[in-house]
């Protein structure tokens, strides 16, 4: 039997974006003014099917998973923040849990396996996997059920998404080295060298980003005979990365839009679309992180952010930063008058 997670998605249906796309030719401003602002709403009413499109329910997931290969050295901070965080989630101290609450964006947490775990907390699923990956320096990061389990957790938060009306999906991470696991399935997947993918994350200095190039190199070279990128995701990745790479192909199947947040979630996207290339019409990207290498993943997937803002936290807090610039696009292609009903005249 196929996977689920290699079944094709559909492509966004067309006559909807052809008739936002009319619909903006007969607003009163000057074509093509508003820019950005008319592609997305064109973009999101192909993907929602639907000549206006809305963005008022938001689903937002934050995975938080550890990281075997933290124990190289390769964060500014302790793994037990990973742990810790999920308290934080929980409290609605983090950014992300601001920043959902500001926009009335429905936020859950699903913790897959910490060092240091808090146990059950409100609004934190526990769906464990096991308490870290595998140091991918000297073994895979998952063994074969453990990929399945994280891809199948993020299928999951689709599904509770769906169930909740969402017309958009956020994915967000937390995990202590998950900018090196990305960097490194990056570097996989695009055949790139550490250098060009590697940057600081939450601060490491030069000897930390030297440790984090070289842990990189050391993994490829260990990982030279993985073919495919399911694979390079299963040795590479991390549980939380799997799961995003699960919610955002289960998301493009079930035509639900998806706003990618930074350089990690941009790794997991683009695990995804390279697991299933029809994933791609179905990702808007929210910004340009700090993180040294975004640029590069952003491009190898033909990507344009809205936002450069010298974000480098993830939690999934810049898409819910552009979230704005979505539901104002959605509500001038739905509110703006038209030539013929202002009595304004067209060029
Ligand atoms: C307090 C705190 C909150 C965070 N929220 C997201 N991250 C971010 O930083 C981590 C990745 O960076 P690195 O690879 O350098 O460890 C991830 O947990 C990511 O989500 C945080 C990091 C910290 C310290
Ligand atoms: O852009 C990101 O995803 C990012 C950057 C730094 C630290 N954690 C995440």
């Amino acid at each position: 039997m196929t996977s689920w997670y290699l079944r094709a998605c559909a492509q966004p249906h067309a006559e909807a974006a052809a008739a936002a796309r009319q619909r903006q030719a007969q607003l009163t401003k000057p074509a093509g003014s508003l820019g950005r602002l008319e592609t997305l709403a064109i973009e999101l009413a192909g993907m929602q099917g639907r000549a206006l499109p809305a963005v008022d329910a938001v689903w937002i997931t934050v995975f938080a998973a550890d990281h075997g290969v933290a124990a190289a050295g390769v964060s500014a901070y302790p793994q037990a923040v990973t742990g810790e965080m999920l308290r934080n989630f929980a409290h609605g101290g983090a950014a992300i849990a601001v920043l959902a609450a500001a926009q009335q964006a429905e936020l859950e947490v699903v913790n897959l396996g910490v060092v240091n775990d808090p146990g059950e907390l409100p609004g934190v699923r526990r769906e464990i996997i096991a308490a870290s990956t595998a140091s991918f320096l000297s073994d895979a990061a998952m063994h074969d059920e453990q990929l399945e389990a994280a891809l199948a957790s993020g299928q999951r938060s689709v599904e509770r998404a769906r169930a909740g009306g969402a017309q958009l999906l956020i994915c967000g991470e937390m995990g202590i080295g998950n900018t090196t696991s990305a960097a490194a399935l990056g570097c996989a997947l695009l055949a790139e060298s550490p250098e060009h993918l590697s940057g600081r994350g939450t601060g490491v200095d030069d000897a930390g980003l030297r440790r984090k190039i070289e842990a990189i190199r050391k993994a490829l070279d260990f990982h030279a005979g993985a073919h495919d990128a399911r694979e390079w995701l299963r040795r590479l990745g991390g549980f939380e990365l799997a799961a995003m790479t699960g919610a955002y192909i289960a998301a493009a199947q079930q035509r639900l839009p998806i706003l990618v947040d930074g350089f990690v979630t941009t790794a997991a996207a683009l695990a995804a679309v390279k697991i299933q290339p029809s994933v791609r019409p179905w990702l808007l990207f929210s910004h340009r992180s700090q993180e040294a290498g975004h640029a590069r993943l952003l491009a190898a997937m033909d990507a344009q952010p809205l936002l450069d803002l010298g974000l480098r936290l993830g939690e999934a807090s810049g898409a819910a930063t552009a979230l704005p610039l979505l539901r104002l696009a959605c509500a001038l292609h739905a509110n703006m008058a038209t030539f013929a009903e202002a009595g304004v005249s067209e060029a």
